[in-house]
């Protein structure tokens, strides 16, 4: 590079990487994770699962399709900061309302463009994602030695609870449906025949377009805070409890989350987890997490149903695995990764409780994309039969 360096990424092993910045200026220290998605790296920066992680992209091509409001799985950019390998082009899409580095530089977050992400990726699959720290100064001046010392210290995401960081404050309603092409988001919902029903929704830092897949299908959601107690949940006479994706180490909500579900269990309740939420779920129930070496990062990961032999692509982003050895009995594995084994998804026998670890609208195929929230919707019908008698 004939410029001098305005970016540095240093890992905890003491490799050091310089690229050109982008976005804003400072320092972030965090865990670094590869994506490998082609598309949607404004829906990956703004997934609160990534909260203290930076991510690095394998796809070269970022910032050509701009940034659209539309596209925002939450208000900001949560990921800690984005490594690409080419700086990022000028958008050219008719969505694009702004381009990527003003708006990571308004959401606070750190770009670095012109590295090796080859190289970088590799990095992290043979030492397990890193502790780094990563720096944006447009005056090239890098404190490495304390970079590398700071990215030492780091305790990292093992233990860590940053579910309640990125949940929402206050409870509210969400009604929007999903996005249809020439039609924008739909009001929701009564499309497939079903009652509405009411789902409490669990926010441990869920991606809005969970949300609105859920009230695709008839639910009136309400949303509430991750510190919710299961007494705060019953109170809205809920059909079905949703527990929603979010960021950190599944085993630090055990002060709260994991007994809150605990409870909703004893209860004749659908209840449906999603990422956090099936990590969270698989504690409940007895079983164990575990932290994986790099994890899954991406838009083409093989999953296996189990029960119906199917191979579906789907969308993923975690970095702790529910380990299937610890399932307790009666707790049943249903999906399970292609790449690696693990565990990505579980039922109860004999009740409506169910969690995926990948994002099932990317799941099967857009004639069968909802599948399992429709499969919620229809636990939550049974219970409402059963009830009127
Ligand atoms: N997408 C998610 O909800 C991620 C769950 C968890 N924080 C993990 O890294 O495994």
């Amino acid at each position: 590079m004939a410029d001098r360096p305005t970016a540095c990424l240093v890992l905890a092993d003491g490799t050091i990487f310089y690229g050109k910045g982008f976005g804003a200026t400072g320092e972030v220290v965090a865990e670094l994770v590869f994506n490998t998605a082609m598309t949607g790296y404004q829906e990956i920066m703004t997934d609160p699962s990534y909260a203290s992680q930076v991510v690095t992209f394998t796809f070269p091509h970022i910032g050509n399709t701009g940034i659209t409001t539309e596209d925002d799985e939450a208000p900001e950019p949560v990921a800690a900061g984005m490594i690409v390998k080419w700086d990022p082009t000028e958008p050219s899409n008719w969505r694009a309302m702004g381009d990527l580095p003003d708006w990571l530089a308004k959401g606070g977050r750190i770009g670095m463009g012109g590295v090796d992400s080859r190289r970088l990726t590799r990095a992290i699959r043979l030492q397990g994602a890193p502790h780094v720290v990563l720096a944006h100064d447009p005056d090239g001046n890098f404190d490495v030695a304390g970079m590398v010392a700071r990215a030492r210290d780091w305790k990292g995401l093992v233990g860590l609870d940053l579910a309640k960081d990125v949940s929402c404050r206050q409870s509210y309603q969400w009604r929007q449906g999903t996005w249809e092409w020439g039609e924008g988001f739909g009001e929701t919902a009564d499309e497939h025949g079903h009652a509405p029903f009411k789902v409490v929704a669990l926010d441990y830092g869920a991606k809005r377009n969970i949300l609105r897949s859920l009230a695709e299908q008839g639910a009136d959601v309400t949303v509430l805070p991750a510190s919710a107690t299961a007494e705060e949940v019953l109170a809205h006479q809920p059909d079905g409890v949703f527990l929603s994706n979010g960021p950190g180490d599944p085993a630090a909500t055990g002060a709260y989350a994991v007994p809150m579900i605990r409870e909703l269990l004893d209860r004749d309740m659908p209840i449906f987890g999603i990422c956090l939420g099936h990590q969270m779920l698989a504690l409940a129930l007895g079983a164990k997490t575990v932290k994986m070496n790099h994890g899954h990062h991406g838009a083409n990961h093989p999953v296996k149903d189990v029960e119906s032999g199917r191979v579906m692509i789907t969308s993923m982003n975690h970095g702790f695995a529910v380990d299937s050895q610890s399932l307790p009995v009666g707790v049943v594995e249903t999906h399970v990764s292609l790449f690696d084994g693990s565990n990505c998804g579980i039922r109860v026998d004999g009740k409506p409780v169910f969690s995926v670890q990948h994002h099932p609208e990317a799941s099967p195929g857009p004639q069968d994309s909802l599948y399992l929230f429709r499969r919620f919707a229809d636990a939550m019908q049974v219970r409402r039969d059963a009830q009127a008698g």
